[in-house]
């Protein structure tokens, strides 16, 4: 997978050169490019934003820059397009599902947004072109895109095959398809200031180890996330009726 990120912070993308993310691109799994959008300015102060249309606080980003560095990085006319990302407040929940529909995609390109948001001009002019999502990573407003793209590439890189050691850990984690959170994990040593790893993981019992683990999930899912095991529950009356 190719990914291309702009910003006028590349360096907040450094993370993407460690761990996880950064083995894969030294693998050859994926193929990271970052770009720093002001490299498609040409005035003195590097400009990047001016005041928004209709009056209101702060600045909007201008889309010259937007338009020269996607023409420059993914050409309208070459053999094909990424799908573009833009990360915004106002955009479509984040969400594993959306993790893996990204996951499954050849090339990924990132808008990040700085100001109050970029020219919304840019995103309909790459949509003559190539598909584009305005994604949010939650309810809670951050200062830019940065953040976001981070988060998404982390969760989207993992699951590409022979990015994680283990695959098998996908199927069981939280919100990857199951419904319900994941259980509590424990290692050594057996007690730790006070505390004790539960009994039954000692047991070596792995039908009553698979039942405190199931029941752990389903108390943590309704102390934490009623809505997940409301919807949990709901999937589990489908099933029964499409068996019977
Ligand atoms: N993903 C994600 C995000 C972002 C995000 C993502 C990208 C950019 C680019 C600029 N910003 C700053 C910003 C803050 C507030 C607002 C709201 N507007 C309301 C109407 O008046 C103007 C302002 C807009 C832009 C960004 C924030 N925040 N939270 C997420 N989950």
């Amino acid at each position: 997978m190719r990914l291309d990120v702009f910003s006028i912070f590349p360096e907040y993308l450094a993370a993407l050169d460690v761990s996880l993310v950064g083995k894969a691109a030294k693998s050859g799994l994926l193929d990271v490019r970052v770009h720093d959008l002001r490299d498609w300015t040409h005035d003195r102060h590097r400009t990047v934003d001016d005041t928004p249309y209709g009056g209101g606080a702060g600045m909007v980003m201008k889309p010259e820059p937007w338009g020269e560095a996607f023409d420059s990085v993914m050409p309208g006319d070459g053999p094909s397009q990424p799908r573009l990302v833009v990360p915004t407040p106002a955009g479509r929940p984040f969400s594993q599902d959306l993790a893996y529909e990204l996951a499954a995609e050849p090339w990924l390109a990132f808008a990040c947004g700085r100001y109050e948001g970029i020219d919304g001009r840019v995103a309909a002019h790459a949509a003559e072109r190539m598909q584009v999502t305005e994604v949010s990573i939650g309810d809670y407003v951050l200062n830019g895109g940065e953040v976001a793209v981070l988060v998404m590439v982390e969760a989207i890189a993992r699951l590409l095959p022979g990015v994680i050691g283990n695959p098998e850990s996908l199927a069981e984690e939280s919100h990857s398809g199951h419904g319900l959170l994941e259980y509590p994990v424990y290692t050594k040593p057996p007690a730790w200031r006070g505390h004790e790893v539960p009994e039954v993981l000692l047991s070596g019992n792995h039908k009553l180890i698979a039942e405190w683990r199931h029941e752990e999930s389903v108390r943590r899912t309704a102390e934490r996330r009623p809505d997940l095991l409301a919807a949990w529950g709901s999937s589990l009356a489908a099933e029964d009726d499409a068996a019977s």
